[in-house]
């Protein structure tokens, strides 16, 4: 490939040798040969690399978490919700999930390995398994001339098979939930292109929600004679782990016809004694395509018979029956093969899906069954691995219409630059591989199960859980809680833009649990003061952890006790107007109202000086978990006058005079106070303390602002920021945070002190929060800093997914050199508020605001 062609290829196709393009890949997205290797390889924060300073700074947390660690780890055999000891190494392997939402996900590595998994819910396990392959059989005048497993590994196992292929001449391109894989067989003059598609549909409810990804193989044949062209698809009986072997699962073949389509494949019975599934290979038979299979084989020895059966006439043998079931220690896989003849010259197409059936689930303590969202549609038997198959191949072009009737107003806008539309649809990954679940509500459960002891009293809490289930993800799949709320804040952008269903039952779950309570003591270990779970009328940390049993354990964050925390309430009051503003939902605001003024009331006593503005307490009391805060704050003080101005507002929509005055009065005193405490007349300094670091510069100092502009709540009577103070501490950020730190390259630090060295103080201030850094964008791009808002989100997307390796597993943090802390972590879906602040700008009604105003419920 020519110099100036790689280079406009992208930075990572510098390798590629090939001349082929690939048959309808996508222009924009995330582009990777497969002969590339990142230059730099970081370490998880706390391998090793915790200077001194920071050990000793949290040594009574360090040793109360190792005494903890030790407790859940090596005596009750469970895995801790946060592993500091034994984070998950660094492969710079991925690429897009397999998978819709909550029905588990399988992510396949852009070299096309099968390699993180996701069934058990909200569980990972990090397995690349071998004998999940795609092999390329070709032939000519009755003769094999061509097999290749397209993989660029060599495998000590089924070394009978042609592996090695060259990495040169292949690449991937990702734009989820669309994926694809190019690759020129050297010699033949055949082109391979194979795309991936999973349902990932903005406002479907129903198609979003199935456990199924196609392979759509576009076979292009440039030689002069007629070429019979196989694709087959071997999979293992299991995920990589040590129950692959365990004894007793075995596979099947089936057919499965409907409405004059037919598909063929085999069933791969996976029976452990929790969370049983069923695999589906499978591909769609038509005129000219025939389907072959291998029921069964042995992963872990030669593969022989597997190869020489296709070798033969790019067939398999076919065998009818199903296969005995496993002995114990003993793997098995199956294969399916899809082949077709293409003319000289000609193109034809393959069509291969994967379908996973786990219908009902446990969570790690086992006390509840639950059902998946899907099974309203397919059953919860176990059996639908057929109808999902045929489903999957027959729809599957009525969900790329969607999606690009979805993606192409944006891909199309030239205006755009090419990196922000990769990262904004790429980093949409987490929506299905944060350890999502979505859940039905069971048909016979009543207002009174779903409310909890103290009996909320929603009048739609239920109607809105039985129509669109329950829905959560994890803080990250290194930081096992559901539904993180101070980080969902920024993440809820993408929900409610794209699924505002699951954002409104999200906040309908996260409105139960604070009317109840949970009495348990317990220690805290940031502190080690003991106090008990939950307390009433403030907001959980989290909707509880995918190893216990979530929602009806919350608050499986024991760090701090977060009854005292400054922030949680106030983000659930901004996005329930938020939430409001966007969708004109007033059922949702009514049930929602008495839950805002109970955490009101909470946080006002935050006030300790009654001036309108509350006060941080001396801790890290707020998302920065890590970074302590003393009196008011530019951070939760800018928060807490959002939510009073947003209070006003929704008491004005409700026609509650007395509590719009209330709140206007604490309004107009603590934007007062805000001013003369924090504006430091070129912006808010990190706290009012007056210790050597409260005037760092937060990048994460107009949080409030953030959500007042989303909500068009920014100007006029609504204005609780100077405009002209909300400008000059942007600009701030921009020349200190952004290009005062790693040559404007890496997005914000979060911290920066005035002479431009980054905050010390705190093991956070001096990282880079790459969700916090998009919301950073969003806010600039409101404000009219656009070229600003770009360049410092644009330093963040080159860093993960360019040169860290990071593509789909976007971490929480990384600092300048050598660490990043919590990989594939749920804030950077903040992304999503960019494109709001966009389409506002764009004088477009935000997409959700054009539908009627909603007043009713199904
Ligand atoms: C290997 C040794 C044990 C390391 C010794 C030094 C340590 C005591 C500290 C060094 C780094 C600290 C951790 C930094 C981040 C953390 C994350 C936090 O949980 C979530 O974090 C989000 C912020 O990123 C927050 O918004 C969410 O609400 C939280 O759920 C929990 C604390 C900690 C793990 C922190 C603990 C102490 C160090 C390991």
């Amino acid at each position: 490939m020519a110099a100036e062609a790689a280079a406009a290829a992208g930075p990572l196709m510098r390798r590629y040798e090939g001349a082929a393009q690939g048959r309808g890949v996508a222009a924009d997205g995330w582009r990777v040969c497969l002969a590339h290797s990142f230059e730099e390889l970081r370490q998880p924060y706390g391998a090793g690399d915790v200077p001194l300073r920071d050990v000793l700074r949290h040594i009574g947390l360090a040793l109360r978490y190792f005494r903890w660690w030790f407790k859940k780890t090596l005596i009750e055999k469970k895995s801790a919700f946060i592993d500091l000891l034994c984070a998950v190494p660094l492969q710079q392997i991925y690429g897009c999930p397999l998978g819709g939402i909550g029905g588990g996900t399988i992510t396949r590595g852009w070299r096309g390995e099968f390699c993180r998994w996701q069934l058990n819910p909200g569980l990972y396990h990090y397995e690349t398994v071998i004998a999940n392959q795609f092999t390329v059989c070709l032939r000519c005048k009755g003769q094999t001339i061509y097999q290749q497993v397209l993989s660029v590994e060599r495998p000590s196992s089924l070394q009978g098979w042609n592996w090695g292929y060259c990495g040169r001449y292949a690449f991937y391109h990702a734009l989820y939930p669309r994926a694809w894989l190019v690759y020129e067989l050297p010699g033949q003059s055949v082109v391979l292109t194979c795309r991936q598609v999973s349902p990932v549909i903005p406002h479907d409810y129903k198609d979003s929600s199935l456990p199924v990804g196609v392979f759509i193989w576009e076979v292009e044949n440039r030689r002069d004679e007629d070429v019979q062209v196989s694709i087959m698809f071997s999979l293992q009986n299991g995920t990589g782990a040590k129950e692959d072997g365990s004894g007793g699962h075995w596979n099947e073949p089936f057919t499965f016809q409907k409405d004059g389509e037919r598909v063929a494949g085999v069933l791969l019975h996976h029976c452990p004694a929790v969370n049983p599934f069923t695999l589906a290979i499978s591909a769609r038979e038509k005129a000219g395509t025939g389907v072959t299979h291998v029921t069964a084989f042995n992963p872990t020895g030669l593969g022989r018979e597997v190869w020489q059966d296709l070798l033969r006439d790019g067939r398999l043998d076919s065998p009818t029956g199903k296969s005995r079931p496993t002995e114990k220690g003993e793997v098995t896989a199956a294969a399916v093969c899809a082949s077709c003849r293409v003319p000289a010259h000609g193109h034809k197409t393959l069509e291969l899906a994967l379908a996973w059936d786990m219908p009902c689930v446990h969570f790690g303590s086992k006390e509840k069954l639950h059902l998946r969202r899907y099974t309203r549609f397919f059953g919860s038997e176990g059996n639908a691995g057929p109808s999902l198959s045929h489903y999957a191949l027959t729809h599957y072009k009525e969900w790329e219409r969607k999606i690009e009737a979805w993606q192409n107003p944006i891909l199309e806008n030239s205006q755009l630059p090419s990196w922000y539309k990769s990262a904004l649809f790429n980093e949409l990954y987490f929506m299905t591989d944060g350890g999502t679940i979505w859940m039905e509500v069971p048909p016979d459960c009543c207002a009174e199960d779903l409310q909890g002891p103290a009996g909320a009293g929603f009048s739609h809490l239920l109607p809105v859980l039985r129509e669109y289930g329950r829905f959560a993800y994890l803080e990250g799949q290194e930081y096992r809680m559901y539904n993180t709320y101070d980080v969902h804040f920024y993440a809820s952008f993408a929900l409610i833009m794209l699924w505002p269903k699951l954002q409104i039952s999200l906040q309908y779950d996260i409105a139960v649990t604070v009317v109840n309570e949970d009495v348990q003591p317990r220690q805290y270990l940031m502190c080690g003061q003991t106090a008990q779970v939950k307390m009433k009328n403030v907001v959980p940390h989290d909707i509880g952890d995918p190893g216990d049993e979530p929602w009806q354990r919350v608050n499986a964050y024991l760090m701090h006790d977060t009854a005292d925390w400054k922030d949680l309430n106030l983000k659930f009051v901004l996005q329930v107007y938020r939430d409001y503003y966007l969708t004109r939902d007033s059922l949702y605001l009514q049930d929602m109202w008495p839950v805002c003024q109970a955490v009101m009331e909470s946080e006002l006593k935050f006030d300790t000086d009654n001036d309108g503005l509350i006060e941080n307490g001396g801790f890290a009391d707020q998302t920065y978990d890590a970074w302590v805060v003393h009196g008011a704050s530019a951070y939760c003080g800018g928060l807490w006058l959002a939510a009073v101005c947003m209070m006003c507002k929704m008491a004005e929509v409700l026609g509650d005079t007395e509590i719009r005055q209330k709140y206007l009065d604490i309004l107009s005193k603590g934007k007062e106070a805000f001013e003369r405490m924090l504006w430091n007349g070129k912006y808010y300094n990190y706290d009012s303390s007056g210790s050597g670091t409260s005037s760092s510069i937060m990048s994460d100092q107009c949080a409030g602002q953030w959500f007042l502009g989303a909500c068009g709540l920014d100007q006029g009577e609504f204005e609780v920021f100077p405009k002209s103070h909300i400008l000059s501490a942007l600009k701030t950020i921009f020349e200190n945070n952004v290009l005062g730190f790693a040559g404007g390259t890496m997005g914000a630090v979060n911290g920066m002190r005035p002479d431009g060295v980054p905050d010390t103080s705190s093991v956070q201030s001096n990282e880079v929060w790459i969700g916090v850094v998009y919301s950073l964008a969003a806010t600039m791009i409101q404000e009219g800093m656009v070229e600003e808002g770009f360049r410092t989100a644009e330093g963040c997307y080159r860093t993960v997914w360019e040169r860290l390796g990071m593509a789909f597993q976007t971490p929480e943090a990384y600092r300048e050199k050598k660490v990043y802390r919590s990989l594939a972590y749920m804030r950077p879906l903040s992304i999503w508020s960019m494109q709001l602040a966009l389409e506002r700008r764009a004088g477009q009604a935000p997409a959700l605001a054009q539908l009627p105003p909603r007043h009713t419920h199904p």
